[in-house]
């Protein structure tokens, strides 16, 4: 069938009307018909047979055509009636023949569909178009798509008015969908990022200084946490209903979005810091009710960065990463709270980006090295082994702080990379070592998260090991609590293959994070590593103190060596020998140094021992 057009009645349908009435069209200036009534002509122009072949197509089309085929006369009642008219509206042609246009009318439109209206359309000239929501015989509203004509006599008189219908209720519900889809997240209704930009960008348009306007960007504290212990769909419920609660807490003018993963954007006009700090309070105090999924209690925390128009942004892309850049100052903060955005925090990021860049130079240009830091055991003063440290001089940069750097390693990926360069040259130094006849000491290596988590890790150490013929016994990995404990399960496995080569593991930085006491237990771990922040203060403060004690005791229960990090004072040394302490590293025994220095103390420990 062709394409309808909206202002040109196909021939095929105008040749299907009943020969008495005459489409206006056919009228039209140019038309070959015109100057005859067009029936009149074909007569003149068509012998018999080629008028009965015009009738039977007539007759087919009228019959057999998808389109619905209605003729009204100058009342607006149905004179004609197809078949497939019958299929749209469900009325026979013997219902609908007489019936007024109000019959397939639903009440809603009804009385807009006015005399008026229709007598528009018995004077159109040409065919109209409209799309209407109809009314089918069983109630259901469906939307049609209508081309209209008025038909003429040979005189000019109008008879009444020729339409074809399609029922288009389908691809109109599907239209609506995907416009649906295009300006809202799927999994929780809340609209998406695409739709708020605009919503913001109209709103940026309107904005005054008198009628500020906030951006606010959410995101969960931990959600990571709820997906890997109780999956996906678990976590998937939870966005559903956290997105819930942001719907009802909201005003009506404002706007929400999931920009993605666990994390939402709230468009807030007409509102100031103070005030969006007010509305978020009471939103992040919605959103902590404990939530119930699959039998678990879960209770949320967000981190909000606030960005306001036109201080922090003066168009949608900006005012989004002034927000982000203050979410993950309130992370910074220690989560569970909004944090505005301040200008330092835009220098903070451009540093990021900078060292993020020269980062990715760093490693071919031979700018990392490894500094050794010596481990004494604190009864006999022995020297047990080396903390290789990463040091990093950019050339651009300068000499930029592990601490500065490894988080940004971590956080564009290019940790996995540096971490290898780091275990390769350890074993490399130790083969140095070993080559030049020095009695063995283990070097420890520190492995950040996204290293331990790596599947493949413990078949990795294996090939370096034996690629630098180095004894797994000389490399020891050190993991911080949060590193062990982020998968605790996943950890178990791992920790049981790197034990399984003869690794020795320790956890870093102990006491800092949050252990699980039963993990620990399970865990296949050789040392603790005591925290210098506890270490710092254990002569002066009798709770560090005590904290530092408990550990000792807990270690030596659960069979696990002890090692006190940042040794600085004598008192220190000698309070941590009285209490059992194994082991200690600190600026008082050692700082960490070139590998030549490092050498120089296994020199030395060498003639100790002879
Ligand atoms: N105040 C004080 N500090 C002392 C003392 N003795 C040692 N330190 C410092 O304490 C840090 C100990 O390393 P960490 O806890 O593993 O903490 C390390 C570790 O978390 C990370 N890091 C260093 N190298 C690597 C590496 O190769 N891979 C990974 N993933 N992280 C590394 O950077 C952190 C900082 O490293 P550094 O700046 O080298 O800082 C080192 C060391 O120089 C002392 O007596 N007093």
């Amino acid at each position: 069938m062709p394409p309808m057009e909206p202002d040109v009645l196909p021939p095929e349908y105008a040749a299907a009307l009943p020969a008495r009435l005459v489409p206006s069209q056919r009228a039209q200036a140019g038309d070959p018909g015109t100057a005859e009534p067009a029936h009149a002509a074909g007569l003149r122009h068509t012998d018999e047979s080629e008028l009965l072949a015009a009738r039977q197509r007539s007759q087919l089309l009228w019959e057999q055509s998808a389109l619905g085929m209605v003729e009204w006369d100058e009342g607006f009642r149905v004179r004609e009636w197809n078949p497939a008219a019958e299929r749209i509206f469900g009325y026979t042609r013997d219902e609908a023949l007489g019936q007024h246009a109000h019959f397939i009318l639903p009440d809603t439109v009804r009385n807009s569909v006015s005399r008026e209206v229709l007598d528009i359309l018995l004077a159109q000239q040409g065919g109209s178009y409209s799309l209407n929501a109809n009314l089918h015989r069983d109630g259901r509203v469906i939307q049609c798509e209508w081309f209209n004509t008025s038909l003429v006599d040979e005189n000019g008189q109008t008879l009444g008015v020729t339409s074809l219908v399609q029922d288009v209720s389908e691809r109109e519900a599907a239209q609506t969908h995907n416009r649906y889809l295009a300006e809202h997240d799927e999994l929780t209704g809340l609209y998406n990022r695409k739709y708020l930009s605009h919503r913001a960008e109209h709103a940026i348009s309107l904005a005054s200084a008198q009628q500020p306007l906030a951006l606010a960007f959410i995101d969960l504290d931990n959600f990571k946490h709820v997906n890997d212990t109780l999956g996906h769909s678990a976590g998937d419920r939870l966005l559903c209903l956290l997105a819930a609660r942001i719907g009802a807490q909201l005003r009506a003018h404002d706007c929400a979005a999931r920009q993605g993963g666990d994390e939402f954007i709230l468009l807030l006009p007409d509102t100031t810091l103070p005030l969006a700090g007010a509305l978020l309070d009471e939103l992040a105090a919605a959103l902590a009710a404990p939530c119930h999924i699959d039998g678990h209690e879960i209770c949320v925390t967000v981190s909000i960065g606030v960005a306001c128009y036109p201080q922090d942004g003066e168009d949608f892309d900006t005012l989004l990463r002034s927000a982000d850049m203050a979410m993950y100052d309130a992370k910074r903060d220690g989560k569970n709270t909004w944090r505005g955005f301040r200008a330092p925090l835009r220098d903070r990021a451009s540093r990021q980006m900078l060292l993020e860049s020269a980062l990715h130079r760093a490693l071919a240009r031979d700018e990392l090295s490894l500094h050794y830091q010596p481990q004494f055991a604190l009864g006999s003063q022995q020297l047990l082994g080396f903390e290789a440290l990463l040091r990093w001089h950019s050339e651009d940069l300068g000499t930029v702080s592990p601490v500065e750097f490894i988080p940004v390693a971590e956080s564009c990926g290019l940790i996995a990379m540096i971490g290898d360069w780091v275990l390769q040259e350890a074993l490399r130094q130790l083969s140095r070592w070993q080559a030049a006849g020095f009695a063995p000491v283990p070097v420890a290596v520190n492995l950040s998260a996204a290293q331990f988590l790596q599947s493949d890790l413990a078949e990795r150490i294996a090939r370096a090991l034996d690629a630098h013929a180095v004894d797994a016994a000389l490399l020891e990995l050190e993991l911080t609590e949060s590193v062990a404990m982020q998968r605790p399960e996943e950890a178990l496995e791992q920790l049981a293959a790197l034990h399984a080569l003869g690794i020795r593991v320790s956890i870093d930085d102990f006491g800092t994070g949050y252990s699980s006491l039963s993990y620990l237990k399970r865990f296949r771990l050789d040392r603790l590593k005591i925290d210098r922040s506890f270490v710092a203060d254990i002569v002066e403060d009798h709770e560090d103190r005590a904290i530092v004690e408990a550990v000792i005791r807990m270690a030596g229960a659960l069979g696990l060596k002890t090692l006190a990090e940042g040794l600085e004072t004598p008192e220190q040394l000698a309070w941590l020998t009285a209490q059992g302490c194994d082991a200690a590293q600190g600026y008082l025994l050692g700082r960490p140094a070139p590998a030549g220095e490092a050498t120089a103390w296994l020199r030395a420990q060498a003639v100790a021992t002879t």
